[in-house]
């Protein structure tokens, strides 16, 4: 899937689903999957992506592992510490303007409670209920999947901001 993509040369970024139930805690359900009522999402106020709803996460900074570049970037734009962040997506993104290697978690504990920040704006969504419509366009491709307990792998090439090429490869391991 990314034979075409210089993978150690691309920059990485990050992106955080957290997810809660109904008391708080979050218990497998028959599958193993998250038993999860909502998912945080954030309204970003700047940056790639701002104006939609996404999941907290950003650019990795030099040094930084992605597990450590969740956790500070969910801190900085949220104000939470994510307390098992576990990695269940990969995708190559392809754009005009910027390309990359964006690492996807997942994540059901979490200490603090989400406030808004400079950079983001957080709401609790129900995961039958995330608003797709304002989203990346290929996020209805993984998230559900993700929100349900699955893993990914994918390569979204974007242009004028409208998917052009769209692979996806599901319940593999995330790795690069
Ligand atoms: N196609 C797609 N779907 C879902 N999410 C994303 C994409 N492409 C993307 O780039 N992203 C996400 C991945 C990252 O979380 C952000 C991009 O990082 P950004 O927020 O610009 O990085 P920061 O480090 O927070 O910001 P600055 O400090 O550079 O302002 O978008």
């Amino acid at each position: 899937m990314f034979e075409d993509d210089p993978i150690g040369d691309l920059p990485a970024a990050t992106l955080c689903h957290l997810l809660r139930g109904a008391a708080g805690n979050v218990q497998p359900d028959d599958d193993g999957g998250p038993d999860a009522d909502e998912a945080l999402l954030i309204h970003k106020k700047r940056g790639v992506g701002s104006g939609q709803w996404v999941g907290p996460g950003g650019k990795v900074e030099p040094g930084e592992t992605v597990r450590e570049c969740v956790i500070r970037e969910v801190r900085e734009e949220v104000g939470i510490d994510v307390l098992d962040p576990e990695k269940v997506g990969v995708f190559v993104y392809r754009s005009d303007d910027w390309d990359a290697v964006i690492h996807v978690f997942r994540a059901t504990e979490y200490a603090g409670t989400p406030e808004e920040t400079e950079e983001a704006d957080p709401r609790w969504f129900p995961v039958d209920d995330i608003p797709f419509d304002e989203m990346w366009q290929t996020d209805r491709e993984w998230l559900p999947n993700v929100l349900d307990g699955g893993t990914f792998r994918g390569r979204f090439v974007y242009s004028d901001g409208e998917p052009q090429e769209v692979s996806l490869e599901t319940g593999v391991t995330p790795s690069v």
